[in-house]
C-alpha cells in the first residue's frame, strides 16, 4: 500500500498525525544489490515510475475496499522534457553551424549500475527525436574553438547538453585531467545539467548556511522564507565558535544529530557514539553537524528477500523539478516524485544499499478538507496546548507570535488564545468553560493556554481533560532566569506582585524525563525573541508528540499532604510579607489577615481529610491562598500614596502591541537603562541614579564629583527627573500609544500601516514613489548579494541615498499635523528635547517595513557583524531651531546601527560631526579626522552607534532628522550592552 504524503508542501502536525492513522498495509520491497557508487540525487527517476502501478494492482488484489487512488508518476517522461527542450534550445540558438550534430551526452561511469535506469530517459529522448550518446569519466573533453563558450566535444561527438551522472564527490577527480575536463565543460557553451549554481546549492555547506534565515531571506520573500524556515531543521558549522553550544549538545546528546562529511550521496555519515568521536577530533571544518530530522513513524510490513518484517516505518519524498534559464528562464517545471520508505530504525534510506525502498506518495488534499470521499470520515482535530512559566517570562508575547505565525504552518483552522492567569475564581471558571467550549465545538482548532502552571498537578488536570474530549495535548515551558523574570514584570503596566514570582520560582516542578510529561512537553528559551522562540518550536515540532493524544500520567503525581500545604503556606505568606511593593504600614494588618485565613485553610482541610481527593483539594488551597495573597499586595501598594499617580491601571485592557513581532519598540533593553547613563544637560555629562527617590547625599556618593552647591542641586534635580521619567517611559508609552490609536485622525492615513502587514513590501509602483531610484538600486544589490553602489564617508559610516522628496514632505506634513493635535508624546530621548517617537504616535508599523523590508538587507551588507539579527528599533524624529534645541553634544547611541535620514536643508548650521568609537580598547588609534556630514533631504547616513558624534549650532531655519536606532539582542548577548557594557541586566537577550 502506498504512504500517505500530503498534497501541500508544508508541516502539518495534524494531518501528519491523521495521515499516520490512516496508513495500514503491505510495503514493496525493491532490493539492489549493487551499491559500489553512491548515487546522485536524481537516481531512480525512472523507478519511481512503476510502483504506482503495481501498487494499485496489489490494491486490487488484496481486494482493499477503501484504496484510494493513486497518482501517475511519470519522472522519466518528465525530465526527457525537459532535457529536450534544453536541447532545442541549443539547437534554435547555435544549430549545426559547424557541420557537427549535437546529441545529449550521459556522462557516467564506465560500469554505472544506474545505466538501467538512465535508459528510459535515454529511450524517451529518442522518442522525442533527441539524439543522445553516452560517455565516460576519462573521456577526451575538449573545446571546439579553444575559447569561453566554445563547442563542447566529448569524443569527438559536440554535446548540446551534458547530463552529469558523476564528477560529484572526490574519488570522480582522481586524476588532474579530469579537474580539467571537468572546467572545459564549464566553459564551453553546452548546457550543463546541473549547472554549476544548481549542484553547489545541494551541497551541505551551502544548505547549512541557507538553513540561517539571514540568508535565505536574501533570497526570498519573507513570507517564503519564513514558510521554508519551519521546515528546516538546524545546521551549523562545528568548527565555528558560534556554534559551540550546538556541538555541546551534540556532545550530550548524540542521539539528536547527525554529523555529515561535505560529502555527496548516503552512507557517509556519523550517528551516537562515532558521532560523538568525531566531535572530539581536531578538524571539524569538513563536517556539517544537523539536527536529525525526525518524521513521526507508521506501521509497516517490509518485504525483503523473501522475509516480510513488520516495522515502524518512515517516509522520505523527492520532488523532481527542471529548470532551464538562458539570460531569461525558459522552462520551470515540477514532474513526477520518489518517495523512499524505511524503517525508522535504520539510520540510511539508501535503496541500492539494502536499507529503503521505493514507495508510491498517496496525495491527498488537505485532510479534513476536500480531500475525497474519506475527507468527512475524518474527525476533526483539536489540540490543548499549554503555555507555562513563571510570570515575566514572556508568555502572551510567545502566544501572539505564535498564533500569529500559526495560520501560516498549519492546517489548523483556528488559533485561541487564552490567558488562564487571573487572579479571580469565577473569571478561571469562565475561563474554564470556554476551554472546554472550545474543544467540544467542531472544526480543527488550537487552544493555546497561557498560565504559570507550576505545579504538575495542575497540568495533570488539563491533560486529563484532554482526554476527556479526545484532544491531542502538549505543554510548552518558557524557561528564564529569575532575575529576568523580575524585571521584566517590573516593567509591565500589569506587573505582578514580585514574592509570587519567587515563590513559583522556588516550587516550580518541571516536567521530568521518563514522567507523563517528559513524552509531551518541549522547553523553550525565555531569553530568545517571540519570534525566535516560534522559530523554534517550529524547528521541534516535527520530533514532538505535539498533536497526539496524551496517555493519563502513568507516574504517580505529587500528592500534597497537610504538612506539605502548611509549608506551602507558611513560604507563601513569608515571601509575601517581603515584597518591596509592599508599604511598610499595611505590613502589620495584612501578617495578622494571612494568619488567620491560613489557619482557616488548614483547619479546612484537616476537616475533608478523609475525601478521596484531598491532595488535589489541598493543591486548589494553596493555588487559592497565593493568589489572595497576590490580590492583596497590588491592592496595598496601589493604595500606598507614592502610587497614586503610577501608571494607568486600564492600560492592560488596550491590545497595544509593543513588544513585535517583528521588533519590539520599547525604548528599554538593558536594567541599566534606568539607573546608569543619566544625562544632564546642565553640564552635559552622565550620572548614575541608583532609584528615582534616592537622596541627595547619596546621590552624590555615588557620583563624586566635584561641583558648586547652586550646580549641585540643579544637577540633582535634573538627574533624579530624568531617572523619573525613564523609569515611566514604556508605561507612558503604552498609555500614549493607546490615545493616539483612539483619538489620532491621521492627514496621511495611508502612512499608519496594520501591524499584520509590515513584513510586506510597498507594492512596486508605491515603492517608487516612497523611494529614491538610488536606494531601490542599492537594495537590489543587498538582496542579489552584489557589491553596493552606498558611498564609504567615513570610519563604518556609508551615505547613500534613501526617501523620496514627496515622501519626506508627506512625513513632515503628517508631523506637523500631528503636533497641531496637541495629543501626548514623549521626548525622543535625554538628550533630544524636541521631535517625537515615531513608534508612540502610531507610526511604528510603518517605520517596521521600513526596516524589515528595505533597510535590513542593506545594513546586513554594510554591517554583518554588528547586526547579526535586529529584534528593536527607536524610531524618532529631531528637530532643532530658533525657540528649541539648536545642538546635541558628543554622544554614542543606545543602537547597533544608527540610520540617520535628513529631512530639511534649507537650514545653516547644524552640521553632524563624527568621530571615533567610544567603545573599542584603544580609541585614539583609529581615524582622528572627524567627517563633517551635511546633505540633501532623503539621504540616509548609516553609523555604527558606537561612533561618537555631535550636532553643531544650527545658526538659522529649522533642521529636522529622522533617526532609526537598530538594536541586535545577540549582539548584545556577546558584547554587552552598549551603555553598561554587560550582559547582566539585558532584558531580552
Ligand atoms: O540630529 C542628528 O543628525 C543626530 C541626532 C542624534 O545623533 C541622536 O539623536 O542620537
Ligand atoms: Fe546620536
Amino acid at each position: 500500500m502506498a504512504s500517505p504524503v500530503l498534497s501541500k508542501s508544508r508541516p502539518t502536525g495534524q494531518a501528519w498525525w491523521s495521515l499516520t492513522r490512516l496508513y495500514q498495509g503491505l510495503q514493496n520491497y525493491l532490493l539492489c544489490p549493487w551499491s559500489r557508487h553512491p548515487s546522485p540525487a536524481a537516481s531512480f527517476s525512472t523507478s519511481s515510475c512503476w510502483p504506482p502501478s503495481s501498487h494499485t494492482l496489489a490494491e486490487a488484489k488484496l481486494a482493499l475496499s477503501d484504496a484510494w487512488p493513486l497518482e501517475d508518476n511519470t519522472p522519466s517522461t518528465d525530465y526527457a522534457a525537459a532535457l529536450a527542450a534544453a536541447h532545442n534550445e541549443y539547437m534554435k540558438r547555435f544549430g549545426s553551424d559547424n557541420g557537427h550534430a549535437p546529441r545529449v551526452c550521459f556522462y557516467c561511469f564506465p560500469d554505472d549500475f544506474l545505466e538501467m535506469d538512465q535508459c528510459h530517459i535515454e529511450s524517451a529522448l529518442r522518442r522525442l527525436k533527441v539524439p543522445t550518446f553516452r560517455a565516460f569519466l576519462g573521456a577526451k573533453v575538449t573545446l571546439g574553438d579553444a575559447s569561453t563558450g566554445g563547442t563542447l566535444l566529448i569524443d569527438g561527438v559536440e554535446a548540446s547538453v551534458v547530463f552529469l551522472h558523476c564528477t560529484f564527490c572526490p574519488e570522480h577527480f582522481a586524476h588532474e585531467g579530469e579537474w580539467h575536463s571537468r572546467k572545459l565543460m564549464e566553459l564551453s557553451r553546452a548546457i550543463k545539467v546541473p549547472s554549476l549554481l544548481g549542484h553547489l546549492a545541494g551541497a551541505k555547506r551551502v544548505q547549512q548556511a541557507l538553513s540561517r534565515w539571514e540568508e535565505l531571506s536574501r533570497f526570498l520573500p519573507p513570507e517564503d522564507a519564513g514558510r521554508c524556515m519551519s521546515v528546516f531543521v538546524a545546521q551549523y558549522d562545528p568548527s565555528q565558535p558560534a556554534s559551540a553550544g550546538a556541538v555541546e549538545n551534540a556532545l550530550e546528546r548524540p542521539e539528536r544529530w547527525v554529523l555529515k562529511p561535505q560529502r555527496e550521496g548516503g552512507g557517509n555519515n556519523f550517528f551516537g557514539a562515532a558521532l560523538a568521536e568525531q566531535l572530539r577530533g581536531n578538524d571539524l571544518s569538513q563536517f556539517v553537524l544537523m539536527e536529525k530530522i525526525v518524521s513521526p513513524s507508521m506501521p509497516a510490513m517490509l518485504l525483503k528477500a523473501g522475509v516480510a518484517t513488520s516495522v515502524e516505518a518512515v517516509s522520505e519524498l523527492g520532488i523532481f523539478s527542471a529548470h532551464l534559464a538562458v539570460d531569461h528562464e525558459i522552462l520551470s517545471t515540477v514532474g513526477g516524485a520518489m518517495l523512499r520508505t524505511k524503517a525508522s530504525s535504520s539510520e540510511e534510506g539508501g535503496v541500492c544499499a539494502g536499507h529503503g525502498a521505493i514507495d508510491t506518495p498517496l496525495v491527498v488534499s488537505e485532510v479534513g478538507g476536500q480531500g475525497g470521499a474519506h475527507a468527512g470520515q475524518i474527525p476533526a482535530e483539536k489540540c490543548l496546548l499549554l503555555v507555562c512559566g513563571l510570570p515575566g517570562s514572556g508568555k502572551t508575547q510567545f502566544c501572539k507570535a505564535l498564533a500569529d505565525s500559526a495560520a501560516k504552518f498549519f492546517l489548523v483552522t483556528t488559533w485561541h488564545h487564552l490567558s488562564y492567569d487571573s487572579p479571580s475564581r469565577t473569571e478561571r471558571e469562565t475561563i474554564s468553560n470556554r476551554v472546554d467550549a472550545l474543544l467540544t465545538a467542531p472544526g480543527s482548532a488550537a487552544i493555546l493556554l497561557d498560565d504559570n502552571m507550576y505545579s504538575s498537578i495542575t497540568r495533570a488536570h488539563w491533560a486529563q481533560v484532554a482526554i476527556d474530549k479526545n484532544c491531542a495535548f502538549h505543554q510548552l515551558f518558557l524557561k528564564a532566569p529569575l532575575d529576568l523574570c523580575l524585571e521584566r514584570n517590573s516593567l509591565r503596566p500589569s506587573a505582578v506582585p514580585d514574592f509570587s514570582i519567587r515563590y513559583m520560582a522556588e516550587v516550580f516542578e518541571w516536567p521530568q524525563d521518563g514522567t507523563w510529561e517528559g513524552q509531551h512537553s518541549m522547553m523553550l528559551n525565555a531569553q530568545e525573541t517571540a519570534s525566535q522562540q516560534v522559530d523554534s518550536f517550529l524547528h521541534h515540532l516535527p520530533a514532538a508528540k505535539f498533536w497526539e493524544r496524551v496517555r493519563p500520567p502513568d507516574t504517580a503525581l505529587p500528592r500534597k499532604d497537610a504538612h506539605n500545604m502548611d509549608l506551602d503556606l507558611r513560604k507563601i505568606v513569608s515571601l509575601a510579607l517581603k515584597d518591596a511593593k509592599l508599604p511598610k504600614l499595611a505590613m502589620p494588618v495584612l501578617a495578622k489577615q494571612w494568619s488567620t485565613r491560613k489557619a482557616a485553610l488548614v483547619a479546612e482541610s484537616q476537616a475533608k481529610a478523609s475525601a478521596a481527593d484531598t491532595s488535589a483539594l489541598r493543591h486548589e488551597m494553596v493555588e487559592t491562598f497565593l493568589r489572595s495573597c497576590m490580590a492583596d499586595v497590588s491592592a496595598a501598594s496601589a493604595a500606598s500614596p507614592s502610587k497614586q499617580d503610577g501608571p494607568d491601571k486600564d492600560l492592560d485592557k488596550e491590545e497595544v502591541s509593543v513588544l513585535g513581532p517583528p521588533f519590539r519598540w520599547l525604548p528599554a533593553e538593558c536594567g541599566c537603562y534606568f539607573t546608569d547613563n543619566i544625562y544632564a544637560r546642565l553640564v552635559d555629562a552622565y550620572f548614575k541614579v541608583l532609584n528615582p527617590e534616592m537622596e541627595a547625599a547619596e546621590f552624590w556618593k555615588v557620583n563624586d564629583r566635584e561641583y558648586d552647591a547652586a550646580t549641585r542641586s540643579q544637577i540633582f534635580a535634573e538627574a533624579v527627573n530624568t531617572a523619573k521619567r525613564r523609569k515611566e517611559a514604556p508605561q507612558v508609552f503604552r498609555k500614549n500609544l493607546s490615545t493616539v490609536l483612539k483619538q489620532y485622525r491621521p492627514k496621511h492615513p495611508e502612512l499608519f500601516l496594520r501591524k499584520a502587514d509590515v513584513r510586506v513590501p510597498f507594492p512596486p509602483s508605491q515603492a517608487a514613489e516612497v523611494f529614491k531610484s538610488g536606494f531601490l538600486e542599492i537594495w537590489e544589490q543587498a538582496r542579489g548579494g552584489k557589491e553596493l553602489g552606498a558611498k564609504h564617508v567615513h570610519d563604518s559610516c556609508h551615505e547613500c541615498p534613501f526617501l523620496s522628496d514627496a515622501f519626506v514632505e508627506q512625513l513632515k506634513a503628517e508631523l506637523r499635523h500631528f503636533k497641531e493635535q496637541k495629543l501626548p508624546h514623549q521626548q525622543p530621548n535625554s538628550m533630544n528635547r524636541n521631535g517625537c517617537i515615531l513608534n508612540e504616535i502610531g507610526l511604528g508599523p510603518l517605520m517596521d517595513r521600513m526596516i524589515y523590508v528595505y533597510l535590513m538587507p542593506v545594513c546586513r551588507a554594510l554591517y554583518p557583524d554588528l547586526l547579526p539579527g535586529v529584534d528593536s528599533h527607536h524610531s524618532f524624529i529631531v528637530e532643532y531651531g530658533p525657540n528649541m534645541d539648536t545642538n546635541l553634544g558628543v554622544h554614542d547611541d543606545n543602537s547597533e546601527v544608527t540610520i540617520n535620514v535628513s529631512l530639511s536643508q534649507d537650514y545653516s548650521g547644524g552640521e553632524l560631526v563624527l568621530y571615533h568609537r567610544a567603545r573599542v580598547a584603544h580609541p585614539q588609534k583609529l581615524e582622528k579626522k572627524p567627517y563633517y556630514h551635511r546633505t540633501t533631504h532623503g539621504t540616509m547616513l548609516l553609523h555604527p552607534g558606537e561612533l561618537l558624534h555631535e550636532v553643531l549650532p544650527v545658526t538659522a531655519g529649522n533642521r529636522q532628522g529622522l533617526i532609526i536606532w537598530l538594536r541586535s539582542d545577540a549582539f548584545r548577548k556577546k558584547h554587552g550592552c552598549p551603555l553598561c557594557q554587560s550582559t547582566d541586566r539585558l532584558l531580552y537577550a
